[in-house]
């Protein structure tokens, strides 16, 4: 929830208490089915119109009109011409009894909540002050509680599990937590006071056979439910108008049941497309109502007690499998009585899990110039990725510490790089870098990630048409700009000479080195019956082993633009020492909105790293840079660059199709 001004809050409050004692009606119920997670996003589109039904007995006819609307939204063309759009985000899906509920949960409810206590003693209720306190719960001297006052926080903290939710917290709402998940919906919480299982208390037994018409109403099943709790919110509290955001909210049919509301009328709850067109919703208890939580809703208790709802959020069975074909099934995890959790705004973790996911958890490895920046800046917008101290560690190449003789010497320096340490007690976060020098620079990295690490992090690599990677080299290994690191690292060995002297000193390089028997390099062409005997063989193993053992200085990047695009030669070296679904290879064109998009390189990383999906916000290309066509008027050196090439890169597909089983016609005539 966006902090509001208090001024702002205020003005909310009195503008509501107005409303609530002008006797605002409450919008007819209507029952239109489920709110379409499709209109989730939109909560302005318009909506076709419904009949509501006013007469004496509004609840039940209420719940008769069937709006048949799930699907109009698609369908507005087609509606009859006399009907009008209203928008509506909230349907009235029917009635329960509370009794039950009422009956668990009535015991302590309108003691103050301890934050609004501590306000109140003008104590500053800092964040800090509550970690310690959820830490210290366990040893802290036996306070006097009621085990069946469930609103008690040390009752929830001993014997259910304590869940912070600041923006809750801060407006002084007590609440019982029961299911709970986190920001991505990856895993499910059932807590100790929802659990039916041997072990269960009796309170978990009740509250299940208490909720359970609510589900039957909402025609859901138990496993559909991904949140759900009961929320006491203070007499006199205003949350101002907002709308919830977060991953979980587009995925999700939000639910509200009032459970105790002494007066209904003094209660103004609202929700609408936007702050204007707000209705007012009937709080009575026992109302099952769905409401948009993405379109803007607000909220004031004007009565003299606590008003307890039911707060339940729910998903389409059909997300389980969405979320299985993205290689990130949801979790399920009974937490224990009194369990510690670790949370930040977006994810959860268990306390006794603190640890236990090794980092780096994934490391990009090149191609050098093949959008490498961009991956790493995408993947560091999720929420659950932490940057590393620096995008480019190189700790396993230049920034090795040869010094360093022991193991454990080694692994601590490199973990040096990354926030590895503070991480631990949220294994749900992961971490890594992109350094994409380490394609080329196997064999001194391959020894290095596997003595060092002792876990296999994903890896991720990219390439790019060898002919546009080598022209974005020789530009970025010859430009002025970037930082004086940035200069340093680059080296000047280039600086004298043009494109085509470089390429040719490659050629020459790699051609001592006995690597292009098949090049004739005063016609430059291929003989592919020389080429296809000598790939794979003995002979070209050790000529690119001498080719990188001898070319690939430290001390700077100018060098090897050919052989960086040698895309078989260098991920065969890898494909060896790691197993194959450790890798996932994609194109930089796949970024290009004529191909895949950025979106679909990230899903694809994502599945790889085995996170929950998200929009990347900010999806503009990282490290471009504006320089002249190398080419232009060189057909010559373009010709001769392709023909160079074009065996290389169809060697490449193949086995890019062959060894990780990739689809052929996304890996055959590459950048032909
Ligand atoms: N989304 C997207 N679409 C198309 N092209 C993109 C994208 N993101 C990065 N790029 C291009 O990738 C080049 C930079 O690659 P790297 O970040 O790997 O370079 S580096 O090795 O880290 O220096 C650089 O290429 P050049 O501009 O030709 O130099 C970027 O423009």
């Amino acid at each position: 929830m966006r902090a509001t001004p208090p001024e702002e809050i205020a003005k909310q409050h009195s503008a509501a208490v107005e409303l609530i004692l002008s006797q605002l009606p409450c919008a007819p119920r209507i029952n239109h089915g489920e709110v379409p997670i499709e209109w989730k996003t939109k909560p302005t589109c318009p909506r076709p119109k419904v009949k509501a039904d006013t007469s004496n007995d509004g609840e039940q006819a209420a719940e008769d009109v069937n709006a048949n609307s799930a699907s109009a939204c698609n369908h507005v063309d087609s509606v009859e011409e006399d009907v009008t759009y209203p928008e509506w985000c909230v349907s009235s899906r029917g009635r329960v009894d509370v009794a039950p509920i009422v009956k668990l949960i009535t015991e302590g409810v309108n003691e103050p909540s301890p934050v609004l206590a501590n306000k109140e003693n003008g104590k500053k209720n800092s964040k800090t002050k509550v970690m310690k306190k959820l830490l210290s719960v366990k040893s802290k001297p036996v306070k006097s509680y009621s085990l069946t006052n469930l609103w008690d926080e040390d009752n929830a903290a001993r014997n259910n599990v304590k869940i912070t939710r600041p923006s809750h917290d801060a407006w002084g709402i007590k609440k019982i937590m029961l299911v709970f998940c986190d920001d991505f919906l990856h895993t499910i919480y059932t807590l100790p006071w929802y659990q039916t299982g041997s072990g269960s208390t009796s309170i978990g037994c009740e509250m299940n056979a208490a909720i359970q018409p609510i589900l039957d109403v909402l025609q859901i099943e138990q496993r559909q439910m991904v949140r759900c709790l009961l929320a006491a919110l203070p007499p006199g509290v205003t949350i101002p108008v907002h709308h919830d955001t977060g991953e979980w909210v587009k995925y999700t049919h939000r639910v509200h049941v009032p459970i105790i509301v002494s007066d209904p009328t003094k209660v103004l709850f609202r929700c609408g497309p936007t702050e204007q067109s707000m209705d007012r919703i009937d709080c009575t208890p026992g109302h099952v109502f769905e409401m948009n939580n993405q379109a803007k809703h607000a909220v004031t208790n004007g009565g003299t007690e606590f008003r307890v709802h039911l707060i339940l959020d729910y998903v389409e069975p059909s997300f389980f499998e969405m979320r299985a074909s993205q290689n990130c099934p949801v979790n399920r995890v009974d937490l224990s009585s009194g369990e510690i959790i670790t949370q930040t705004r977006r994810s959860i973790d268990r306390a006794k899990e603190a640890g236990t996911r090794p980092q780096p958890s994934y490391l990009i490895l090149g191609a050098q110039k093949a959008g490498t920046t961009s991956l790493y800046e995408y993947l560091t917008q999720h929420p659950w990725v932490v940057k590393a101290k620096r995008r480019e560690t190189h700790c396993l190449d230049w920034r090795w510490n040869d010094a360093l003789k022991t193991t454990e010497e080694r692994r601590a320096h490199c973990l040096e790089f990354y926030h590895a340490e503070a991480m631990k007690p949220y294994p749900s976060l992961r971490t890594g870098d992109s350094t994409p020098s380490y394609l080329l620079d196997y064999y001194r990295v391959i020894p290095r990630l596997k003595e060092c690490f002792s876990h296999e992090p994903q890896m991720i690599i990219l390439v790019r048409d060898p002919i546009k990677r080598a022209a974005s080299h020789y530009a970025m290994v010859t430009s002025n700009d970037g930082t004086e690191e940035q200069l340093k690292a680059r080296g000047t060995e280039w600086r004298e000479k043009s494109f085509e002297e470089v390429l040719e000193q490659d050629v020459r390089n790699m051609k001592e080195d006995g690597l292009l028997p098949y090049w004739d390099m005063e016609n430059k062409t291929v003989d592919k019956d020389v080429f296809d005997s000598f790939i794979n063989s003995r002979e070209e193993d050790e000529a690119w082993e001498q080719y990188i053992r001898t070319r690939v200085p430290l001390n700077t990047g100018s060098y090897s633009p050919l052989a960086r695009g040698l895309y078989a030669l260098q991920c065969r070296q890898w494909f060896r020492s790691f197993s194959k679904d450790k890798f996932l290879v994609m194109k930089l064109e796949d970024m290009s909105q004529n191909g895949k998009g950025v979106q679909w390189v990230v899903n694809k990383s994502l599945e790889h790293l085995g996170l929950p999906r998200f929009d990347v916000p900010d999806a503009d290309k990282k490290n471009s840079r504006e320089y002249n066509d190398p080419f232009e008027d060189k057909e010559d050196l373009k010709g001769w660059l392709e023909r160079f090439f074009a065996p290389h890169n169809e060697r490449f597909g193949n086995m890019i199709v062959e060894e990780l089983g990739y689809d052929e016609n996304d890996w055959t005539n590459l950048w032909t």
